[in-house]
C-alpha cells in the first residue's frame, strides 16, 4: 500500500470518528443544550448540567443522601413521600420554585409544579403534546402501540373506540355485577383467616388479595366467557411487567438502568406467548362478534375496530392485542394500590371507617351495592378522593413536547419532556390549605371544586386528553371494595406495618399493608 492510499484511509478513519463524535456530542449536549437556552432565556432556571450525563450524578447524590427513616404511625399521612422517593425534585423546588429545568444528558426536562400551568396542560388539545418516547419505548413489550404509548392521530383513534366502553353508564351497567361477584373470594377468605387464628382477629396482608381482585375484575370484564383465558394471559402480562419493571425509567440515558441479556430474552418469550395467546382468543370470537349477544370489553373493542374503516386487517388485530395488554396494564395494579392506601388510611381513621359503614347501611340496607346504591355512596367517595390526593398511586403526569407548543406564557421547544409531580400539587398548602397535610375528606364534601383554592391542581387521574380513560370504573370498583369490606370487618393497623412507599412504576406500600381485621 502507497503513502497516499495510507493518508486517504486516515483521513476517512479521521473524518468518521470526527462525524461521531460531532453526533454523540450533537445528541448527548448540544440538542440539550439549545433547549435549555430556549427555556433560560424565558426565565427558567435549574441546576447546572454536567458533560454528558447532565444532573444524573447529582440526581443520585441527593438520591443516596436522602433520609431513608420511616416515620412512626403518628407521622405516616403527614408524610410526603416525595421527599423520600425523589428528593431531588423536593431540593430543586425549594431552589427553583414549582417550574424548572434539569436534564438527564440526552434529554431536557421541565418541572411543572404550578396550578396556573398544570391548568393549561389540561386544557391543551394539541396532539403535539404526547406521551415521552424515551420512557415509553422500554415498555414496547408490554404495551405494543397500544392507547398508553401511542401518540398523534393513531392515540387519537384508539382513544375514539375504546373511550365509550369506559363511559360511567356502561361502567354500572356491565361492570358493577361482575365486580361484586369478585369480591366475594377475598370476603370468604378473610373470614376464614379470622376463624383460622382465633375466631376473633385475623392479622392480613391485603395487597394480592385486592391486585388478585382487580386482576379478576379486568379479566372478566374483557374476556367474559373466555374469562379462564383471560386469567393465564394476565398472568404471564404481570411477569412482563415484573421482568420490564427492572429498568430504571426516570434516567433517560443509555447505558443507566439496562438489563441482562437473559432478562431481555426472557422478555421477548413473554411477549411472544402472550400475543399468540390474545390471537386465540381474538380468533375464537372473530366468527361470533356480530351475532353473541354478550357483550364483554374485548368484543366491544373487536367490534369497534372491525367497524372502523380506516384500519386494515392486520391492524386492527394489533389494535386488538396491544389494548388488550394495555386496559390490563393500566387498570389493575393501580386500582388495587389505591385500595391498599385508601384500607391504610381507614385503619388509622376508625372514626370514619364507622361513617362509611352507617352510609352503606343506610343507602344498600343489608344488600350487596348494586348500580343504583354505588351513585349515592357519598362519604366512601369523599374518603377515596382524599385516599387518592395524600397517596396517589400514579406520581407524575409526563409529556413530551413533539412540536414545539405555547403552555400559558412558556414557549416549550420541541424535544422537551414535562413532568408534573403529582403528590407535590396534591399536598401544596397554597392550594389545599395549611391542612394539606392531614386525612380530612370533609373537604370533598361539596366535590373537588370546593375542595381546593385550584381544583385543576387535583390530578389522581391525570389532565388534559389524556385523563384517564378508566376512571369510572376504578371509582365504582373503589366503592365496592370499600363497602364490601367495610360492612364486613372493623380494621385497624398491625404491629408489622411499616410505612415505606416505594416506587415501581407507580406508588405503591413497599411492604405492603398489614391489617388487624374482627368481624363486625
Ligand atoms: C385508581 C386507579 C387508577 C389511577 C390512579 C389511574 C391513573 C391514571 C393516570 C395518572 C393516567 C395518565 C394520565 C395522563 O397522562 O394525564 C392514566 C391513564 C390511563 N388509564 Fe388509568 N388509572 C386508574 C385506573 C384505570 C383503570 C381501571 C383503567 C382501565 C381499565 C385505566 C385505563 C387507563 C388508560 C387506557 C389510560 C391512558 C389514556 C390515554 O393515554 O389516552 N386506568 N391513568
Amino acid at each position: 500500500m502507497d503513502k497516499s492510499h495510507i493518508l486517504s484511509i486516515s483521513v476517512a478513519v479521521v473524518g468518521a470518528v470526527c462525524f461521531l463524535v460531532h453526533h454523540l456530542l450533537n445528541s448527548m449536549w448540544f440538542r440539550s443544550e439549545r433547549l435549555r437556552r430556549k427555556l433560560w432565556m424565558q426565565g427558567i432556571k435549574g441546576p447546572s448540567p454536567s458533560l454528558i450525563y447532565g444532573n444524573l450524578p447529582e440526581m443520585q447524590k441527593i438520591q443516596l443522601n436522602a433520609l431513608t427513616s420511616t416515620p412512626n404511625n403518628a407521622d405516616i399521612v403527614a408524610h410526603d413521600y416525595t421527599s423520600s422517593l425523589f428528593p431531588y425534585f423536593v431540593q430543586w423546588r425549594k431552589e427553583y420554585g414549582p417550574i424548572y429545568t434539569y436534564s438527564t444528558g440526552t434529554r431536557q426536562h421541565l418541572y411543572v409544579n404550578q396550578a396556573e400551568l398544570v391548568k393549561e396542560m389540561n386544557q391543551c388539545i394539541s396532539l403535539d403534546l404526547g406521551k415521552p418516547s424515551y420512557i415509553t419505548k422500554r415498555l414496547a413489550p408490554m404495551l405494543g402501540n397500544g392507547i398508553l404509548r401511542s401518540n398523534g392521530p393513531l392515540w387519537a383513534q384508539q382513544r375514539k373506540i375504546i373511550a365509550p366502553e369506559f363511559f360511567m353508564d356502561k361502567v354500572k351497567q356491565v361492570m358493577v355485577e361482575l365486580m361484586v361477584e369478585s369480591m366475594q373470594p377475598l370476603v370468604r377468605k378473610w373470614e376464614d383467616s379470622i376463624e383460622a387464628q382465633s375466631g376473633v382477629m385475623a392479622d392480613i396482608r391485603v395487597d394480592e388479595d385486592l391486585r388478585g381482585f382487580t386482576a379478576d375484575v379486568i379479566a372478566r370484564a374483557c374476556f367474559g366467557s373466555s374469562y379462564s383465558k383471560g386469567r393465564e394471559i394476565f398472568s404471564k402480562l404481570r411477569k412482563l411487567q415484573t421482568a420490564i419493571s427492572k429498568q430504571s425509567f426516570l434516567f433517560g440515558v443509555p447505558g443507566y438502568g439496562l438489563l441482562p441479556m437473559k432478562k431481555q430474552n426472557e422478555i421477548l418469550s413473554l411477549e411472544r406467548e402472550i400475543e399468540s395467546l390474545i390471537w386465540e382468543t381474538v380468533k375464537e370470537r372473530e366468527s361470533k362478534c356480530k351475532e353473541a349477544s354478550e357483550k364483554d370489553l374485548l368484543h366491544l373493542i373487536l367490534e369497534g375496530a372491525l367497524n372502523d374503516q380506516s384500519l386494515g386487517e392486520d391492524s386492527s388485530k394489533r389494535f386488538i392485542v396491544d389494548n388488550c395488554k394495555n386496559i390490563y396494564f393500566a387498570g389493575h395494579e393501580s386500582t388495587a394500590v389505591a385500595a391498599s392506601w385508601c384500607l391504610m388510611l381507614l385503619a388509622l381513621h376508625p372514626q370514619w371507617q364507622s361513617r362509611v359503614r352507617a352510609e352503606v347501611a343506610q343507602v344498600c340496607g343489608g344488600s350487596l351495592p348494586d348500580a343504583d346504591s354505588v351513585s349515592r355512596l357519598k362519604t366512601v367517595t369523599m374518603v377515596i378522593q382524599e385516599a387518592l390526593r395524600l397517596y396517589p398511586p400514579a406520581a407524575f403526569v409526563s409529556r413530551e413536547a413533539l412540536e414545539e407548543i405555547q403552555l400559558g406564557n412558556v414557549t416549550i421547544p420541541k424535544g422537551t419532556c414535562l413532568w408534573t409531580l403529582i403528590p407535590t400539587l396534591h399536598r401544596d398548602a397554597e392550594i389545599w390549605g395549611s391542612d394539606a397535610n392531614e386525612f380530612k375528606p370533609e373537604r370533598f364534601s361539596d366535590g373537588v371544586s370546593k375542595a381546593c383554592k385550584y381544583p385543576q391542581a387535583y390530578i389522581p387521574f391525570g389532565v388534559g386528553s389524556r385523563l384517564c380513560l378508566g376512571r369510572n370504573m376504578a371509582m365504582v370498583q373503589l366503592k365496592i371494595v370499600l363497602a364490601l369490606i367495610i360492612s364486613k370487618f372493623t380494621f385497624s393497623l398491625s404491629p408489622k406495618y411499616r410505612h415505606s412507599p416505594a416506587y415501581r412504576m407507580i406508588v405503591e406500600p413497599g411492604n405492603g399493608v398489614h391489617i388487624l381485621i374482627r368481624n363486625i
